[in-house]
């Protein structure tokens, strides 16, 4: 543990992945966009080439060994000169004036390639803006400061506690933990003016938790107690809707407001990767997490023992987790499994919300008597718990009762029924404690009035005890004005093995769900198979006239179908699976980019053999180009990946799946309409050009229709559709797909599959969760 006394400043920095992200971008697009020599320029040169473009000075380097300098404007008439020296291909001139201007027929065009590029620079401009600056004007804005800064303390108050290793978490500071909190409260501040504000937790509460203790939060419904244990941790999600206040204690010792305590979190519902078993569940993360420090197999391998053996997980340690759908582990033993992985790196402290719902009594009370273990090894356990049985209530030591936001007591369990009886509500000798008092501060509604009114009177009396009485029983140092103390918690910032490890792990583990997901597979056998039977049967592709129709027709069939299965897949199973690797990512078990790149990876051989089965039966069936069969399956494989990487992109900028399947149809649709076939490229509204570039469908079918036609001769029979058409080329020039080659496809369809992993990872790095920060309480 170090300290200092410097305080964070806890502004979000733009980190370097952004930045080179956005760079990146920038860079494919001036790549794109204004390509001197194609297949000359390095990506370091078109790097530059944008750096020019924002009117600074830009070096441009091509294999030719050529250099050319210039400075910010003169760029268009150094590029003017190099195409009067033939340096520069027609082609760029064209792409140019095509993209600004909609026709390439002026011939006042020097100027005009001037203009162009000045309106590249200005593109340019807004989108590196938008690109690399996007994430820090985001959380620049209010509310999205992350650390220190909101407790209204002076500076040099605070002093800095930096944990640097989960070895670290163990000694010193939080080896023995004792967490209290004092006047907390939360408000929900309304919209409309009309509407007085929603007081959540009223300010009254307080309390302590103690190391080798379980302490339980109890309430009736909606009573505040997961708000509240989310507050007592620092992980209130953020809402520019709430306000929060209160003080918070760590052995004694004042934490500010935006500290996050280092514990385990243990969730209401917790999902894992469903196929993986439970010794592969805890392998997996005991390598991510703990990979740095038990640096053996052994090593490892006794932690994952020692926890199946404390979790009692030993008869299902190689049972498969399951979920709703795939039988596994059972609720009580999914819940065990949730612990031990959270007790991997030995946190002192741990927090755990409703851990019993949706257990029956027998699994409910083995997860609590697995805490009581936990606590009698001296850890800190503080957990909400709803209508426990008698046995499982007096498991706790401590309890603090809420009712309608407010306290209602703090204190050892033992004592609660003779304090209840005391303040006159007796109880009968039959029912259980936590009965009694979840009623004696239950509000009676929709009975009669006098019931109603009783209740209200006793909760009044009971919440009014309660503040005097805590007040007496847990009292912090009064002295507000003393150093605070700030955790920066660094272990749940930096991931505990390697990036080469972690895509390792993350290969492995994606590969074993995805060939594990039997039924899946089996669909996806199915849907090729049919669709192969189905296109396969109707289209039987002579090379007559109109089989040139057909060819266009069938070729963009198998191009939506292929779109449409592969993104509703990903935009459908994504969110699920973001559910899971967000947790992971917000714990730094790994970083973005290896998990993007090894799950991708791992899909490849699925998609190839799914496309396989699909091409060796529609090829012979609807007698496709002989010869061609392997750049059939190329295309489409790269097609498929694309269009999950576009899925992937949704799922991640998408807040949850209900928005991403909303987003689904309107991509599809305009994927469709800029396919190449439907619309004129000189017909498209100059704003949405740049639609048609990126379009999926386009690029794929542009693909295999140049791949089917290239080489192709028609009879001069009929049926007849327009004009005799004799070659494969003819074909592809009704499509403006003359002069266009498979070179070109790959290469755009990769740029989509890299600018959307890219895009995807900012999307989840933007979507990472934050907290609000807890201000003091007004005095
Ligand atoms: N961010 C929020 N926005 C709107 N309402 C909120 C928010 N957080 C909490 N609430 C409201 O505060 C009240 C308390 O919620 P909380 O989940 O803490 O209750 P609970 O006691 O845990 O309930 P249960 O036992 O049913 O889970 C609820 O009415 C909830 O709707």
């Amino acid at each position: 543990m170090r300290t200092s006394n410097s305080r964070s400043t806890g502004r979000w920095h733009p980190s370097p992945p952004l930045i080179l992200v956005g760079i990146a971008l920038i860079s494919l697009y001036a790549n794109q966009s204004s390509r001197p020599h194609p297949g000359g320029t390095t990506v370091f040169a078109s790097a530059q080439n944008v750096a020019g473009k924002f009117a600074t000075r830009a070096k441009l380097t091509t294999t030719k060994k050529k250099k050319w300098s210039f400075w910010g404007n003169r760029r268009g008439e150094a590029i003017t000169d190099a195409a009067r020296d033939g340096e520069l291909n027609d082609s760029l001139w064209r792409r140019l004036r095509r993209f600004f201007y909609g026709d390439d027929s002026s011939s006042s065009w020097e100027w005009d390639l001037f203009l162009a590029e000045s309106r590249m620079i200005f593109v340019s401009v807004i989108a590196s803006v938008l690109c690399a600056f996007f994430p820090l004007i985001w959380c620049s804005m209010p509310g999205k400061e992350i650390s220190a800064g909101h407790d209204g303390r002076e500076e040099g108050e605070v002093e800095d506690l930096v944990c640097d290793n989960p070895e670290q978490l163990k000694a010193g500071f939080f080896q023995s933990v004792e967490v209290g909190f004092e006047d907390v409260g939360m408000v929900l501040k309304q919209t409309k003016k009309d509407r007085a504000d929603r007081v959540i937790l009223d300010g009254s509460i307080r309390g302590r938790a103690r190391p080798g203790r379980m302490l339980a939060i109890m309430g009736p419904s909606g009573s505040g107690k997961s708000t509240l244990l989310h507050a007592i941790a620092g992980n209130v999600k953020h809402d520019k809707k709430i306000s929060l206040y209160g003080r918070r204690y760590i052995n004694n010792e004042t934490l500010t407001g935006d500290s996050r305590i280092p514990l385990a979190f243990i969730e209401q519902e917790v999902t894992f990767f469903p196929h993986m078993t439970v010794k592969e569940t805890l392998d997996f993360q005991v390598e991510l997490k703990m990979g740095a420090v038990l640096k053996t197999k052994e090593e490892r391998d006794a932690l994952v023992q020692d926890l199946i053996d404390q979790l009692r997980l030993t008869k299902s340690a190689n049972t498969i987790v399951g979920n709703a759908k795939v039988r596994g582990l059972s609720g009580g033993e999914r819940k065990r499994l949730s612990i031990a992985c959270e007790m991997i790196s030995s946190p002192p402290i741990i927090f755990l919300d409703e851990p019993t719902s949706g257990l029956d009594s027998y699994q409910a009370a083995q997860v609590i008597e697995t805490l009581r273990r936990l606590a009698d090894q001296g850890k800190t356990i503080v957990s909400v718990i709803h209508q426990p049985s008698q046995h499982v209530f007096q498991l706790f030591d401590d309890l603090l009762l809420l009712s309608e936001g407010r306290l209602m007591y703090f204190g050892e369990v033992s004592k609660v029924r003779s304090y209840m009886s005391d303040l006159g509500y007796e109880c009968e000798s039959e029912v259980g404690t936590a009965e009694h008092i979840l009623d004696c501060v239950s509000r009676v509604v929709g009975a009669d009035a006098e019931a109603e009114r009783l209740s209200e009177k006793r909760i009044e009396v009971i919440a009014s005890q309660a503040i005097k009485h805590t007040r007496e029983l847990v009292a912090f140092g009064e002295d507000h004005t003393k150093k605070m103390k700030h955790i920066i918690d660094k272990t749940s910032t930096h991931p505990g093995t390697n990036v080469f490890r972690q895509f390792r792990l993350l290969l492995g583990r994606s590969a074993q769900e995805l060939f594990r997901g039997k039924a899946a597979i089996m669909i996806k056998i199915v849907q090729q198979v049919s669709l192969g039977v189905i296109y396969g049967g109707i289209y039987s592709l002579g090379n007559n006239q109109a089989s040139i129709m057909d060819r266009f027709g069938l070729l963009s069939l198998i191009i939506i179908g292929a779109t449409n299965m592969a993104m509703a897949g990903t935009i459908r199973s994504f969110p699920k699976e973001k559910a899971i690797v967000s947790g992971e990512l917000a714990a730094s078990m790994y970083r973005t980019g290896p998990y993007f790149i090894a799950k991708a990876l791992s899909e490849i051989p699925l998609i190839g053999f799914c496309n396989a089965i699909f091409g060796a039966i529609i090829y012979p069936l609807a007698n496709l180009q002989k010869g061609r069969l392997k750049n059939f399956l190329g295309l489409t494989s790269l097609h498929s990946i694309a269009a999950e990487s576009f899925g992937l992109l949704i799922g991640s900028v998408a807040p949850n799946s209900d928005v991403a399947l909303a987003l689904f149809p309107p991509v599809i649709v305009l994927n469709i309409i800029f396919d190449g076939k439907n619309i004129a490229e000189e017909s498209i509204p100059w704003a949405l050009r740049w639609i048609s570039k990126i379009g999926l469908v386009k690029w794929g079918f542009t693909g295999l229709a140049l791949n089917e036609f290239q080489g192709l001769e028609f009879e001069s029979s009929g049926p007849f559709r327009g004009p005799v058409t004799k070659t494969g080329e003819q074909a592809l020039a009704r499509f403006g797909m003359d002069g266009k080659t498979l070179d070109s496809v790959v290469w755009a369809q990769s740029k989509i599959v890299v600018c959307c992993w890219m895009l995807s990872f900012m999307g989840l790095s933007l979507t990472r969760q934050k907290f609000v920060v807890m201000s003091n309480p007004p005095e």
